[in-house]
C-alpha cells in the first residue's frame, strides 16, 4: 500500500493536470498575474480530485473502518522525517504552484453542491475548497520523489485573511483557484491563494486568501521540518518579505490581545462613552441602562448551533476537516448577520481564524455567534467554537472565527452591557479596522452561504 501511494505521490504533478484547461483562457491569465510565470503549468486539477489526491499522499483510508490500520502504516514513516531543515532541498515558489478548476459552467451537475437559493455560490463550500487546496500546495512544496508516501501531516493553523474582490460569483460560470507557498518557517508555511471566475472569455480575480499551514510528524503529534523556500526573483523576494512581516504582525497582534493587555486609552474612552450614553438620565444610577436610538444590545444578537462530528467530516488525519468547521461557522455567522440586519448580507472579509486544537471525531461542536461591532452597512461577527465529548462534558475552545459582512442597508449600532462584551466590541473593532479591502470596491458583489 505504501509503495502504491509513493508512486502516486511521485506522479502527482503530472497526473493532476487536465489537458486543455489551461491558463491561457482570457487576457487576465492568473499565472501571468501572479508572481512568477510558469511555462509548464498549462493545465488545472479538477476540484473533485483534490481530496482524493490528499488521501493518497498520506495513505488515508477511504473507509472509516480501516482508519486505525492506515494510521498504523503511517507510524512506519517516522524514520523519513528530516532531523534538521538543512537536510531538505530548498524549493522555489513555482514548485508548489497549483491550479484547481471548479467547472460550475461546463459541468452543471457540480452546481447543486455550490448553489444558494438566491442563485449565487455558497461561500462555505469555497472555504472548504481553499482549505484542501492549501494543504495540497504544501504537499507539493514538501514533495520527496524518493519516498513512498509523505511522512508529514499538514494541518491548517490559521486563516490569516480572505478578502473578497468586487465581482459577483455566479453558479453558472467556471471558477479557477491558484495557490503556492509564499513563505516558510521551520515547520510552518504561508500559502497564498487566489480565486478567479470566468466572465466572458476572461478569468477575473474574485478572492485573495492567505493561510498558514503547519507540518507535523506522521501521526500529527509534534512539529516536523519543511523544505526551505528560495525566492527566485524580485517579486518573490517581496512576497517572502511580506510573509516574514505577516509573522511579525501576528505576534504583535497576539501580544496586544485584550486577553493579555488592557485596552488602549482611546479604546477605554470609546467604551466609557458608550457606557455613559446608555445611562438613564432620569435615575442617577450606574445600574439603570437604556439603549440609545437605533442601537441594540450585543447580547440580543446571539445565535447558537450544535454539530455532531461524524466520521464523514473527517480529514486525512482522522480529525474533523478544517474546511467543514469553517463552513459551519461561516453559515452561522451569515445567519447572524442577516437576522441582525433584517436584510441580505454579503461576506466581505474573513480574518484570523486560528485552529487552536484539533476536533476529534465524535465530538459535539458548539458554535456561538454574535455581532460584536457595526459601522454603516458593515457587520463584524465573531463565532466561538467549543467541543465536548459525550463522556467528558468539559468544553474546550477550538477556534475563534471573524467574519465581516456588508448589509444591503445601514445597520444599528451594537452596545455592550458587560465588561466582557466591551472587550468583544473592541476586538471586533480591531478586526474590522485591519480589513484591507477598500470599502468602495463592493458594489456589484454577492456571495452567500
Ligand atoms: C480520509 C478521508 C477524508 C478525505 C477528505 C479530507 C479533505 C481534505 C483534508 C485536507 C486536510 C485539511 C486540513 C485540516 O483539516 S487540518 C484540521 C484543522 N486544523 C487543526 O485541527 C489544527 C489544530 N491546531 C493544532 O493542532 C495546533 O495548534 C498547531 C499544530 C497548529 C500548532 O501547534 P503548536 O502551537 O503546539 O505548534 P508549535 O508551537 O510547535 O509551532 C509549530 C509551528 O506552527 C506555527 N504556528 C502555530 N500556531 C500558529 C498560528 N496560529 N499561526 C501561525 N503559525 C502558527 C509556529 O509559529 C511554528 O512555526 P515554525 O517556527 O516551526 O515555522
Amino acid at each position: 500500500m505504501m509503495r502504491r501511494a509513493a508512486l502516486r505521490l511521485c506522479a502527482l504533478s503530472k497526473e493532476l493536470l487536465i489537458p486543455g484547461r489551461g491558463l491561457t483562457q482570457g487576457s487576465q491569465d492568473p499565472g501571468k498575474q501572479g508572481i512568477f510565470h510558469i511555462q509548464e503549468a498549462c493545465s488545472s486539477v479538477h476540484v473533485n480530485h483534490v481530496r482524493d489526491k490528499l488521501r493518497e499522499i498520506v495513505g488515508a483510508s477511504t473507509n472509516w473502518k480501516d482508519h486505525v490500520k492506515a494510521m498504523e502504516e503511517r507510524k512506519l514513516l517516522y524514520s523519513f522525517l528530516a532531523k534538521s531543515q538543512k537536510e531538505l532541498p530548498p524549493r522555489r515558489m513555482k514548485d508548489s504552484y497549483i491550479e484547481v478548476l471548479l467547472p460550475l459552467g461546463s459541468e452543471p451537475e457540480l452546481r447543486e453542491k455550490y448553489l444558494t437559493v438566491q442563485n449565487t455560490v455558497r461561500f462555505g463550500r469555497i472555504l472548504e475548497d481553499l482549505d484542501s487546496l492549501g494543504v495540497l500546495v504544501c504537499y507539493m512544496h514538501t514533495k520527496n520523489d524518493s519516498l513512498k508516501m509523505s511522512p508529514l501531516s499538514i494541518v491548517t493553523a490559521l486563516v490569516d485573511k480572505i478578502d473578497m474582490c468586487k465581482k459577483s460569483l455566479s453558479p453558472e460560470q467556471d471558477i479557477k483557484f491558484s495557490g503556492h507557498v509564499s513563505w516558510v518557517g521551520k515547520s510552518s508555511m504561508e500559502v497564498k491563494m487566489k480565486m478567479f471566475q470566468l466572465h466572458g472569455n476572461e478569468f477575473c480575480p474574485v478572492l485573495d486568501a492567505t493561510f498558514v499551514m503547519v507540518a507535523r510528524d506522521a501521526e500529527n503529534k509534534g512539529p516536523a521540518f519543511v523544505n526551505p523556500l528560495i525566492p527566485g526573483n524580485v517579486e518573490e523576494e517581496e512576497l517572502f518579505r511580506q510573509g516574514e512581516l505577516n509573522k511579525g504582525k501576528r505576534i504583535a497582534f497576539s501580544s496586544t490581545s485584550l486577553l493579555k493587555m488592557a485596552p488602549s486609552a482611546k479604546e477605554r474612552n470609546t467604551i466609557h462613552e458608550m457606557f455613559l450614553s446608555t445611562l438613564d438620565p432620569k435615575t442617577i444610577s450606574f445600574q439603570s441602562r437604556v439603549l440609545p436610538p437605533n442601537a441594540v444590545w450585543m447580547e440580543s444578537t446571539k445565535l447558537k448551533s450544535l454539530e455532531v462530528c461524524h466520521p464523514q467530516e473527517r480529514n486525512i488525519f482522522n480529525r474533523i476537516f478544517g474546511g467543514f468547521l469553517m463552513r459551519k461557522a461561516y453559515e452561522l455567522a451569515w445567519a447572524t448577520a442577516c437576522n441582525f440586519s433584517g436584510s441580505r448580507s454579503f461576506v466581505v472579509a474573513v480574518d484570523d481564524i486560528m485552529f487552536q486544537k484539533p476536533v476529534e471525531i465524535g465530538s459535539l461542536l458548539f458554535l456561538s455567534s454574535q455581532v460584536c461591532f457595526t459601522q454603516n452597512n458593515y457587520i463584524q461577527v465573531r463565532v466561538h467554537s467549543e467541543v465536548a465529548s459525550l463522556q467528558n462534558k468539559e468544553h474546550m475552545t477550538t477556534n475563534v472565527f471573524h467574519f465581516t459582512f456588508m448589509s444591503e442597508k445601514e445597520v444599528p449600532l451594537v452596545y455592550p452591557k458587560t465588561y466582557g462584551e466591551s472587550m468583544l466590541y473592541l476586538d471586533g473593532q480591531r478586526h474590522f479596522s485591519s480589513m484591507s479591502v477598500p470599502v468602495s470596491l463592493r458594489k456589484d458583489y454577492r456571495v452567500e452561504p
